[in-house]
């Protein structure tokens, strides 16, 4: 049996973070992975969604310039050639990842990681073969995956995952979004800048229902300008592929049709065939990793990133990964604190929220205020042709508790945002921080010095 100081279980961005910080600082560890160094995040999540959205971006600000006479004509991108990029820029960055990995001095192990016990793992290889390791801690950092339910489930035919659609070798004609969170709102904002008639269906009340009423009401209003079709507070009732083609079935029994149809309807857990069980740890009753306010699923087993289901963001994980690594150098011992969670859903026009909506703050209490800045009135906003969009700042009982944003390019503010609300820059502190001139982050100023009004 081959012994470690810890055996970390997915090498996505959490496990990747926390195995690079363990052997800088001497510790031997293995990292075991069963596809893709670099996880969800880098082969099919996070950074190749980014790249079709950017290869789109210019098309959306021109439109802008458009619609003000000072532009005009077309530009077209290269689907084909976009995914050879995007599949070329993955495929080098996850062999890089592991590359550095073993530099660092990590042990990788490709195969399927199995808890044996509370120390011990078995690696499994697709061929079969098996390894025993021990160490004295276990990190599992397995992940997540989309989620179905019965009647929503993917066939891989013309109806998709979030992987499938970014290999769809052509453009759809036309295509049908069920679940409007950040999955189904970048994917609409992609396809259709790229040709396809998007339908995105959500069951909430609203598009991006964790956000507050204001921001997805804005939002929905400014995508159906853009010629968008969202139905929100509808719920899908089934999907399946018939004659080639998507049938949507809708709860009122309408159907839609469409030539291919994605399912963005959450995420689930990377629990199958783990028997995390026989390592001491419980799932919770979402299916999830259970964990403490320490991140310990067991005495020396840690959970982080999207299989403990607290946040499920690659910073997040990343976040998880530095404080459980913290933890067992003997640098960290009080409890997790995630501090203000920064996230953006990003595309021609862009939610970006740090901290609490103010429907968050209302339902703890407290006097719950909100003060707000529109876009229209920011030099560089107004400069790239769309100043669509406005900034809110949530205050609860007189602290900055959260910055919110909607509004083309705003995913750009999310860190000042962030440093703003850690330091609480508010009215007596904010003319130490200076903003340079002109930049979109002036918005910010604004939004933290506008009247305040009590949130509805
Ligand atoms: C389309 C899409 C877009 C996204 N965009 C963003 C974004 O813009 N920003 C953002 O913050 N987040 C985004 N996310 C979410 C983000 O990808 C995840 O939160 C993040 O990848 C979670 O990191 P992780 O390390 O917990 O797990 P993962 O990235 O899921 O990595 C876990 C790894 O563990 C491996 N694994 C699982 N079980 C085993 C086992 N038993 N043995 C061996 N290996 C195993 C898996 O193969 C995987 O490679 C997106 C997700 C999707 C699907
Ligand atoms: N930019 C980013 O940071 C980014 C991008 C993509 C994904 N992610 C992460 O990945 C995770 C998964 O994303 P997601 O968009 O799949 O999940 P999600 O949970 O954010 O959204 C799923 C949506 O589907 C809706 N839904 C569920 N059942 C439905 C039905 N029958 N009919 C219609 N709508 C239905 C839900 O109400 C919900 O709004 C998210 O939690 C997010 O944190 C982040």
């Amino acid at each position: 049996m081959d012994k470690f100081d810890v055996i970390i279980i997915g090498g996505g961005p959490g496990g990747a973070k926390t195995a690079k910080i363990l052997a800088a600082a001497g510790k031997s560890v293995a990292l075991v992975e069963d596809a893709h160094w670099g996880g969800v995040c880098l082969n099919c999540g996070c950074i190749p969604t980014k790249m079709l959205l950017g290869a789109v971006a210019p098309k959306g600000l021109l439109r802008g310039l458009e619609r003000q006479r000072v532009a005009k004509g077309t530009v077209e991108v290269d689907y084909a050639a976009l995914q050879k990029r995007v599949q070329r820029y993955t495929k080098a960055s996850s062999q890089t990842l592991a590359k550095g990995l073993a530099d660092a001095g990590v042990t990788l192990f490709n195969g399927r990681g199995v808890c044996a016990g509370e120390h011990e793992v078995r690696v499994v290889a697709a061929d079969g073969g098996e390894q025993a390791l021990s160490a004295q801690y276990i990190v599992l950092a397995g992940g997540s995956r989309s989620a179905s339910f019965p009647g929503l489930t993917p066939d891989h035919d013309a109806v998709l995952d979030s992987t499938d659609l970014l290999n769809v070798p052509a453009v759809p004609e036309s295509l049908i979004i069920v679940g409007a969170g950040a999955i189904g709102l970048e994917m609409a904002d992609f396809f259709s800048a790229m040709g396809s008639a998007v339908t995105v269906v959500e069951a909430a009340p609203q598009l991006a229902p964790i956000e507050d009423t204001d921001i997805a009401q804005e939002l929905q209003k400014l995508l159906g300008k853009a010629g968008r079709t969202c139905l929100a507070g509808i719920k899908a009732s089934s999907l399946l592929t018939r004659d080639g083609q998507a049938v949507l079935t809708l709860e009122d029994d309408r159907e839609l049709t469409a030539a291919k149809a994605l399912v963005a309807v959450g995420r689930k857990p990377n629990t199958d065939g783990l028997e995390a069980e026989k390592a001491g740890c419980a799932l919770n009753r979402r299916g999830y990793v259970a964990v403490d306010d320490y991140l310990k699923a067991a005495p020396t087993v840690f959970a982080i990133g999207d299989i403990n289901g607290k946040t499920l963001l690659a910073h997040a994980a990343e976040h998880q990964g530095v404080y459980v690594a913290r933890q067992i150098l003997g640098e960290e011992s009080g409890a997790y604190d995630s501090g203000p969670v920064p996230s953006c859903i990003y595309g021609s026009l862009e939610v970006m929220r740090v901290g609490k909506t103010a429907r968050q703050a209302l339902s703890e209490g407290g006097e719950v205020a909100v003060s707000r800045a529109m876009l229209t009135g920011n030099a560089i906003a107004q400069a790239g042709g769309d100043a669509s969009g406005f900034v809110k700042v949530v205050w609860q009982d007189g602290r900055m508790v959260g910055i919110a944003a909607l509004g083309h390019g705003v995913s750009h503010l999310v860190t000042a945002a962030q440093l703003l609300l850690l330091g609480q820059y508010s009215s007596d502190r904010l003319h130490s921080f200076m903003f340079a001139h002109p930049t979109l982050d002036e918005i910010l100023s604004v939004a933290v010095q506008a009247p305040r009004e009590p949130a509805a």
